[in-house]
């Protein structure tokens, strides 16, 4: 079979409009299996047609909450965001005035095991709880890091009410410290 006519990815809508799931699939045999992780060709209207920079980061603790994070326009991004080692409860809000789902949240569990990956699109905060001990995340991003643009929506907002699995084991003072609506 010609190598192009395998579809590598399955996308799953959610309930929030833009925000997608994308599964990847795996090639596997006895030595393990081959991954396409991410593919300009397959998904080029997806958001991430350039790759401005690629992020890891690795949580220690179970339970710990990193979040809820997005860029200031005019450098607002997109994300493809991957858990390559533990699993994790990814959350998106859609912060776009605009949008039906303005406000809503949308959760989604992202596991080594179960390749998922979370399509952040411009306009959304992102954040995730650990369900596992040291959690390893890979992201793709359609634009270098800002430092003066960050902006966050506090993770514990009771108006958002995100329901977080765990107890809340850590948070940084700068994310604890994210106003609430
Ligand atoms: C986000 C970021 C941080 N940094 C630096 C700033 C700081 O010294 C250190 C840790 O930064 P933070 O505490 O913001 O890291 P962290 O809380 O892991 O930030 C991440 O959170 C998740 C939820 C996301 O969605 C990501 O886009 C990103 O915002 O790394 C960079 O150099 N480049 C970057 O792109």
């Amino acid at each position: 079979m010609p190598e192009k006519s395998i579809s590598r990815f399955t996308r799953i809508p959610t309930a929030l409009d833009d925000l997608v799931l994308i599964e990847r699939r795996r090639l596997g045999d006895e030595r393990g299996f081959f991954s396409r992780f991410f593919c300009t060709e397959e998904l080029p209207d997806f958001g991430i047609g350039r790759i401005a920079q690629i992020n890891h980061t690795m949580t220690q603790a179970k339970g710990a909450i990193r979040g809820m994070h997005f860029q200031k326009p005019p450098h607002d991004e997109a994300k493809f965001v991957s858990c390559l080692v533990g699993a994790v409860f990814d959350v998106a809000v859609d912060l776009r005035p605009q949008s039906p789902t303005y406000l809503r949240w949308h959760g989604e569990i992202l596991s080594a095991e179960n390749a998922r990956s979370m399509m952040i699109p411009q306009g959304f905060a992102h954040g995730f709880q650990t369900l596992t001990e040291s959690c390893e995340l890979i992201y793709l991003h359609d634009k270098p890091y800002a430092p003066g643009a960050e902006g966050g929506v506090n993770a514990l907002d009771p108006k958002i009410a995100i329901a977080w699995p765990l107890p809340v084991a850590q948070m940084s003072e700068r994310d604890r410290g994210f106003p609430m609506l």
